[in-house]
């Protein structure tokens, strides 16, 4: 198993305006003998780029078939042939590299050289622009060559090949030099000749095995000009939202606050709500209440999102012996009754929360308030500073997401504070849309949108996805709360919020809501 370590700056979008994927990540085959430089190619080529978007690099040899007790002990005893076609589950390697290609997470296996096995876990991919994937036989199954976009192949001497596995062999996979000639001659070589080495005529281009930095270089062109036309903007599209609303708001009244947006759902404005966001509102209102209101907002807002979850009857008896006809969750999922007595883990639970750093924190404490035990994942998105456009820079997501036969299943309130350009959310659906997560399954819980904003392209493209809301502020410049960077002055002190004072001297006296302390800037890294 090969320990690659990769850093890029992050996930630029690859939607459009529609919310459609625009364009597949960019797949590169890189095939060659064993020791050839398959893998230090495709590391030099990732160094090359430079800062460009997120790429992995994985390794054909992860694909190596499950082996019985008796294959395993073949192999140790040097007999066992892993140089043929048949040793590697191509179907498998053609099925996660398609849904690397189109943007979808996969999981893949992880291989043990040194026990010749398949290990039980697997290693979860997700967001790459670029996949570059080696192997001494990447080249040899037309499924795999399809799914290409460049095909390399690494032409070595055998001596230096040889000279180069055994050094390898002995230090990285635990082998003695005896058993790496009695497999090479056995094996390794035939199989090169007969299966590895005429997959060459398929490659579009020839790297030597040593010195091939002008390959390299020429190769790395070629992958940023591919990058160049395949770029696309989403931000300026986003913010052009509001002209394109008012048009359509003088063709129907439907955008009134009477009437709310079929899928943008704000609460009803009751007494109540309105006493809440007017202590809010208030610059004069202290830290301490700031926090209190912030977080009785968020437990309420949690708490009218859920009634758009399916509900289905349920009968109960009452003490006194009396039937009562109820409902109940039709998501199994286990909700706070108040009482002390908390109910045990629901493993089966299908909602799970997501939320948008860093300020979907106190949403997301209103959520485990109202649904114990939920399980939740975040996603840090920030704009790429000289476009403007948003970069996904980090993900975790609840295991039932990054399950391929779950994720249908799982219902999901995305949680952030407000809705501005929409830049974010627009890239934590396609995220989610990307994990299977069907959009009728995906509520994006939020205090506040700003009606002139990206929100307008945002339920078009996402039609059935709902948005929950507190409140409906006229434009960008207009909100109550606003979330900046850990750059920003007067950190908070232990909750992301800003005193009075510090948001008094904030953008036009603003409420200004301050990002968690201690989050840093967080880079992709794939390890494989
Ligand atoms: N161009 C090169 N110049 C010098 N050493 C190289 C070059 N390419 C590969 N090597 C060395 O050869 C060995 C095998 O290379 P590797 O890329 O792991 O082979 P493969 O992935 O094809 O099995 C490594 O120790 C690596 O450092
Ligand atoms: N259990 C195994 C599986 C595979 N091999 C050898 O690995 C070679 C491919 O890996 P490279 O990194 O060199 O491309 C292949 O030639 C197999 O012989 C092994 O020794 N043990």
């Amino acid at each position: 198993m090969k320990n690659t370590l990769l850093k890029s700056h992050g996930r630029p979008p690859w939607y459009g305006e529609d919310g459609l994927p625009l364009t597949d990540a960019f797949v590169i085959g890189i095939a060659g003998g064993s020791a050839s430089g398959k893998t230090h190619v495709a590391r030099q080529i990732v160094q090359s780029l430079g800062r460009i978007p997120s790429i992995v690099i994985f390794s054909q040899d992860s694909f190596y078939k499950r082996n019985s007790p008796e294959e395993v002990a073949l192999a140790h005893a040097n007999r066992k042939d892993f140089d043929h076609p048949d040793a590697i589950d191509m179907p498998l390697f053609a099925e996660c590299l398609a849904d690397l290609k189109g943007c979808r997470q996969t999981n893949i296996p992880i291989y043990s050289f040194s026990e010749h096995q398949r290990l039980d876990e697997t290693k979860y991919l997700y967001g790459a622009a670029v996949v570059i994937t080696e192997g001494i036989l990447a080249l040899h199954d037309p499924k795999l060559r399809e799914l290409y976009d460049l095909k390399v192949f690494v032409q070595c001497d055998s001596d230096l090949m040889l000279a180069r596995r055994i050094r390898r062999d002995v230090t990285e996979r635990g082998r003695t030099v005896d058993g790496i000639l009695d497999q090479y001659l056995r094996y390794v070589k035939p199989s090169y000749d007969n299966f590895v080495l005429p997959t060459s005529k398929y490659a579009d281009i020839i790297v030597p095995g040593s010195d091939n930095s002008v390959a390299i270089d020429l190769i790395c062109t070629h992958i940023r000009r591919q990058l160049k036309d395949r770029k696309s903007s989403l931000k300026p599209q986003l913010a052009v939202a509001g002209p394109r609303e008012e048009q359509s708001r003088q063709a129907s009244p439907y955008l009134t606050p009477a009437e709310p947006w079929q899928n943008l759902i704000v609460i009803p404005e009751t007494p109540q709500l309105q006493g809440i966001i007017t202590m809010l509102r208030d610059m004069r209102t202290s830290r301490e209440d700031f926090i209190f209101f912030v977080d009785r907002l968020a437990t309420y807002l949690i708490e009218r999102a859920m009634e758009h979850l399916p509900h289905k009857p349920k009968t109960v008896v009452t003490p006194v012996g009396v039937e009562y006809h109820g409902q109940e969750l039709d998501a199994h999922v286990s909700v706070s009754s108040g009482s002390s007595i908390r109910p045990r883990i629901n493993m089966a639970s299908k909602l799970v929360g997501v939320s948008i750093l860093r300020s979907g924190g106190p949403l997301e404490r209103g959520l485990r308030r109202v649904v114990n035990n939920v399980a939740i994942g975040s996603l840090l998105i920030q704009s790429e500073p000289k476009t403007g456009e948003p970069l996904l820079l980090h993900l975790a997501l609840p295991q039932r997401v990054r399950e391929r036969a779950l994720a249908p299943q799982t219902y999901v309130f995305l949680l952030d504070a407000h809705i501005g350009t929409a830049a974010s959310a627009f890239m934590a659906i396609r995220v989610l849309l990307d994990h299977g997560v069907p959009q009728e399954h995906i509520i994006f819980v939020t205090f506040l949108v700003a009606k002139l904003g990206g929100v307008v392209v945002l339920r078009k493209a996402f039609p059935r996805v709902r948005i929950v809301c507190s409140a409906v502020d006229e434009g960008l410049s207009e909100r109550w709360l606003e979330v900046v960077g850990t750059d920003g002055e007067g950190l908070a002190d232990g909750d992301g919020l800003r005193s009075p004072e510090m948001s008094r001297s904030g953008p036009e006296g603003r409420r200004v809501w301050v990002v968690e302390p201690g989050m840093g800037h967080i880079g992709d890294r794939y390890y494989l």
